[in-house]
């Protein structure tokens, strides 16, 4: 679920007088995501989406997530738009919440892409790093390297409620990436979570990127690594090579990796597969019983930590050079 905080007909009818988006006819919560609480708004004027934003996400940030889809939907990307209001900010308040209304992106996820859809993620992404580039607001990655340790420690002592041993296994992997994470490699805004659920489709064809409330300055190949997490294994957790290449392709028909982004590859997707088993394996540990939010399992991520682990090559990735 994503309706953390209620809102009144009352209250909304208000909010709206701030904007030019016409009067109020129906409205929804919308029960996909996690981290804020959506609805869905149809006015005079047309579809728009209230976002809410909750308590994980920090007020200061927020300059940065709206500038940043202004930045890139004006140089190119396919992505919602917050609104302004009327006096031009574009945050309004709702239920004692930081609120912004934002552009409906028509088209739906895909909950089983192909390898045609990977192209096509890869072609977007490296559109995005593209078009980040001048954006002048930064944001560090809240969850690089840095942090995986402190979130590690809050959940170690119960790890082994997950999986016999894992304490050891995750221990040794967190020093491994924290003594050989790369530096220097080129860097610029990257999503950070541009899983299918933020990725819209029309048919076989992408409208859209959603979601930019993860999006960050950190290195650009990163980026690369979180998609073929995302996009590139199939359910019984094997790596689905030609989906691989395809998410490579399409990334490098618009931004060709350099040859120290390609090597570092497999140590990025170690890192990006730790981190989503820690934000995880922290949600499935401290979430309450009963809470209305559907946890995702760590355990897939771990297996994806253990593929990479083994690789040697990013031509097992499908990368051809
Ligand atoms: N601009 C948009 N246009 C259409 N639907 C949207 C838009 N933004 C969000 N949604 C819908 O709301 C859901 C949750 O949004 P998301 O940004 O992923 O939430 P969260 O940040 O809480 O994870 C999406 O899966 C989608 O159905
Ligand atoms: N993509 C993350 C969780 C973040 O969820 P989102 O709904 O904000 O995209 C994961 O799969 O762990």
């Amino acid at each position: 679920m994503a309706v953390y905080t209620d809102i009144t007909e009352d209250d909304l009818s208000r909010f709206l007088t701030a904007y030019d988006a016409g009067t109020l006819l129906s409205y929804k919560g919308i029960a996909e995501g996690v981290e804020n609480s959506n609805f869905l708004l149809h006015t005079t004027q047309g579809a728009f989406i209230l976002t809410l934003y909750e308590k994980r996400v920090d007020r200061n940030d927020l300059p940065f997530f709206l500038g940043l889809m202004h930045h890139l939907a004006e140089n190119g990307l396919s992505c919602p738009l917050p609104l302004p209001r009327n006096d031009g900010a574009l945050l309004g308040e709702l239920s004692g919440r930081p609120a912004a209304m934002i552009s409906f992106l028509e088209g739906m996820w895909l909950r089983k892409p192909a390898a045609k859809h990977c192209r096509e993620v890869g072609r977007a992404l490296a559109t995005m790093h593209v078009a980040g580039e001048g954006f002048e607001i930064t944001r560090e990655n809240a969850l690089s390297v840095g942090a995986w340790r402190p979130l590690w420690e809050k959940s170690v002592d119960r790890v082994d409620e997950v999986e016999k041993g894992l304490r050891d296994e995750i221990a040794d992997e967190l020093a491994a990436l924290e003594a050989n994470w790369p530096e220097g490699l080129p860097s610029g805004v990257i999503h950070a979570d541009l899983f299918p659920d933020n990725v819209f489709f029309l048919g076989d064809e992408l409208s859209g990127l959603i979601d930019f409330y993860f999006a960050c300055n950190d290195l650009l190949a990163y980026d690369v690594a979180i998609c073929l997490n995302a996009w590139c294994f199939e359910k019984d957790g094997s790596f689905n090579l030609t989906k691989g290449m395809a998410l490579l392709e399409g990334y490098e028909s618009v931004r060709p990796l350099s040859d120290e982004e390609a090597a570092a590859l497999p140590l990025l997707s170690r890192g990006s597969a730790l981190r989503f088993f820690l934000t995880r394996l922290y949600d499935w540990l401290m979430t309450p019983p009963g809470a209305l939010v559907v946890k995702k399992d760590p355990l897939e991520y771990l297996r994806k930590l253990r593929f990479h682990r083994q690789v040697r090559n990013p031509a097992e990735y499908g990368l051809s050079r």
